[in-house]
């Protein structure tokens, strides 16, 4: 059985500072997964702990599958042991004095399941994290990343309808990091569990959650697909975490449906996306991903003078500096060819899709 997750309204307020999660609320459906994603300190693991039944919230509701497993205001706290959810962390946590079976068996010694059932939910769970030849080594003698896929087949082995998981692959080196993240979708998929992941990196992210939540200041910015967060950011935050951002600020002189025009100065005038409600004479930051800005290939009214002041070849890809309304821009272009020469002036075409208007709040800052 696998689990819905509802969070409404979510507040943790901690003895000291401001609130750590401050009206946060979204659903789970069975089978997803959701990463939660925000830099250090934005309520990210607080929120999973809180759906865990380890924090106890200062306010709203949280159900596992229709019951309300927290709610302060009702006198709700269903303990952490009778929620039905496993766990993965940062740290291995796994009993370094057992073989990886024995790890994996503990949390069924607990429940009354019988020894030949035990041994094929362990069978089975060592076969998904692709550990079924290490079965009977003890622990000690993994690497990192076979501790973390015990620690995930312990939490798995009983099958729980939901799984929580706190930054599990932060403790593994980069390669192996990147290997057990993929496997780690496959694994998840293939149980066909509920999922609650959080992380602070964005790669992390985007390959694991079917949908992710940028967090910030212990509030919820944008929940959605990870194409969608990335193609369509809800603010400038949101567009700065989840990849590399260009800004450029200017004067909404005109409002057409979901386009408006910028002027950027200087009489210089560009359609752009408009992602909120904003209306003309309004100070917008537009902002603009490196690897939409097509460099030497004019293309309708988006296309302006730039000059290339600095290149990077990168194998598969090149990055450039370039000027444009006077300001330093990042593009990249993909392909094995450098194919523009530092000095030289070039007209750089920018899809207005894919320049977001946002009110100009001030000064950003990333964290
Ligand atoms: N036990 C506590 N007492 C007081 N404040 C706390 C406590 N635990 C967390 N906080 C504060 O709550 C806020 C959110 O912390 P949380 O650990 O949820 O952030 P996070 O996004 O998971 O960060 P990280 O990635 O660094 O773990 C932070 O400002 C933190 O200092």
């Amino acid at each position: 059985m696998t689990a819905t997750l509802e969070v409404t309204e979510l507040r943790k307020q901690f003895a000291i500072g401001r609130p750590a999660i401050d009206g946060v609320s979204f659903m789970v459906p069975a089978g997803e997964i959701v990463v939660l994603l925000g830099p250090s300190g934005c309520g990210k693991t607080t929120t999973l702990r809180c759906v865990a039944g380890l924090e106890h919230p200062t306010g709203g509701e949280i159900s596992i599958s229709g019951r309300v497993v927290s709610s302060p205001g009702r006198g709700i706290l269903v303990p952490p042991r009778s929620r039905d959810l496993g766990m993965v962390f940062q740290s291995y946590a796994v009993w370094p004095h057992m073989t990886v079976r024995q790890n994996v068996v503990y949390p069924l010694k607990h429940r009354p399941i019988g020894r030949a059932e035990a041994n094929r939910m362990v069978e089975e769970a060592l076969a998904l994290v692709g550990l079924s030849e290490y079965a009977d080594r003890p622990v000690v003698a993994l690497s990192g990343g076979q501790m973390q896929r015990v620690a995930l087949a312990r939490s798995i082995v009983y099958r729980p309808q939901l799984l929580l998981l706190d930054e599990p692959l932060s403790n593994l080196d980069a390669k192996l990091r990147l290997r057990l993240r993929d496997d780690l979708r496959v694994i998840l998929k293939q149980t066909g569990m509920t999922a609650l992941y959080v992380t602070h990196d964005q790669a992390e992210a985007v390959v694991l959650g079917d949908r992710i939540g940028v967090m910030r200041d212990g509030r919820l910015l944008q929940m959605d697909k990870p194409d969608t967060i990335y193609n369509r950011p809800a603010d400038l935050f949101v567009a700065n975490f989840t990849g590399a951002t260009n800004e450029l600020a200017g004067t909404l002189v005109a409002c057409n449906g979901g386009y408006g025009v910028v002027d950027f100065g200087d009489g210089r005038q560009g359609e752009v996306a408009l992602l909120h409600a904003l209306g003309p004479d309004d100070k917008v930051r537009v902002a603009l991903r490196p690897e939409n800005i097509a460099i030497g290939r004019p293309d309708g009214a988006n296309t302006f003078a730039a000059k290339v002041l600095d290149r990077r070849y990168q194998g598969t890809q090149t990055a450039y500096s370039i000027e444009l309304f006077g300001k330093r821009l990042e593009a990249i272009e993909l392909g094995t060819a450098a194919r523009h020469q530092v000095g030289v002036e070039a007209p750089v075409s920018l899809p207005r899709e894919c320049l977001w208007a946002y009110r100009d709040r001030g000064p950003l800052s990333h964290d």
